[in-house]
């Protein structure tokens, strides 16, 4: 694991923001497409707002979403309607959303059906993960229903995770996908998930599940 340390949250947004869009233009590049997986919660908004903006052949690029709690896009704790209103516009509006969810009423009735979507596009070419203060990431959560199914490396590329934590019920990249990604960053910001973080260290991902990550992965925190 790499940690890098920012002055304040601006900076490390801008700076991260653009160090994923140079990632990205490398993966343009050199192979044509690229595969863009990034996380919903509060924290990611303003690396979105940047990205939008910048100038990379996003008719190459698909997006998809780490996890999505299954709710209808025009619920404001929907991740798809975050990426639609601070990604998917000005000139990342060209990318394409491959979706994590769909109108049924139980993640399991789209399981498949979402997957086949984003199969074709791994392994993920960048990926940016946050973590809640219990150590979690993605809806990989400590004492969900699926953990340890989602850890294994036998696991479906998605599964449908049910956790007291989590609200309503979820569905997720399982650590796999997530871990075979080409460039893998982490966003956490505030003492206590840098705390958090540290803890993790020494356990198991059953109990820290950001632990499943972390290998291959930079931190980037600011206060
Ligand atoms: O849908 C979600 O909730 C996320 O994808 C989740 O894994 C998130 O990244 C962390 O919970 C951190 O969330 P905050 O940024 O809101 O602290």
């Amino acid at each position: 694991m790499k940690f890098t340390e920012y002055p304040d949250r601006e900076f490390l947004m801008l700076s991260l923001a653009n160090t994923i869009a140079s990632e990205l233009g490398d993966f343009l590049r050199r192979e044509g497409r690229a595969s863009l997986c990034l996380p919903g919660g509060t924290t990611p908004g303003p690396i979105f707002d940047t990205l939008s903006g910048v100038d990379l052949d996003w008719s190459s690029v698909s997006v998809f979403l780490n996890d999505e709690r299954w709710v209808s896009e025009d619920s404001p704790r929907s991740n798809t309607r975050l990426l639609r209103e601070r990604l998917l516009v000005n000139r990342a509006a060209a990318a394409t959303l491959l979706p994590l969810h769909a109108e049924a009423g139980t993640p399991e009735e789209k399981l498949e059906e979402l997957a086949a979507g984003i199969a074709p596009h791994l392994p993920i070419s960048v990926l940016l993960l946050g973590m809640g203060e219990d150590m979690h990431t993605a809806s990989l959560f400590p004492g969900a229903d699926r953990l340890e199914e989602a850890l294994s490396d036998s696991a479906p590329l998605l599964l449908p995770m049910r956790a007291e934590a989590a609200g309503e019920p979820r569905i997720t990249l399982t650590a796999k996908p997530l871990r075979e990604a080409m460039a893998i960053h982490i966003l956490i910001t505030g003492a206590a998930k840098r705390a958090a973080l540290e803890k993790a260290q020494s356990l198991t991902a059953l109990e820290a599940p950001i632990k499943a990550v972390l290998a291959n992965a930079t931190v980037h925190w600011a206060e």
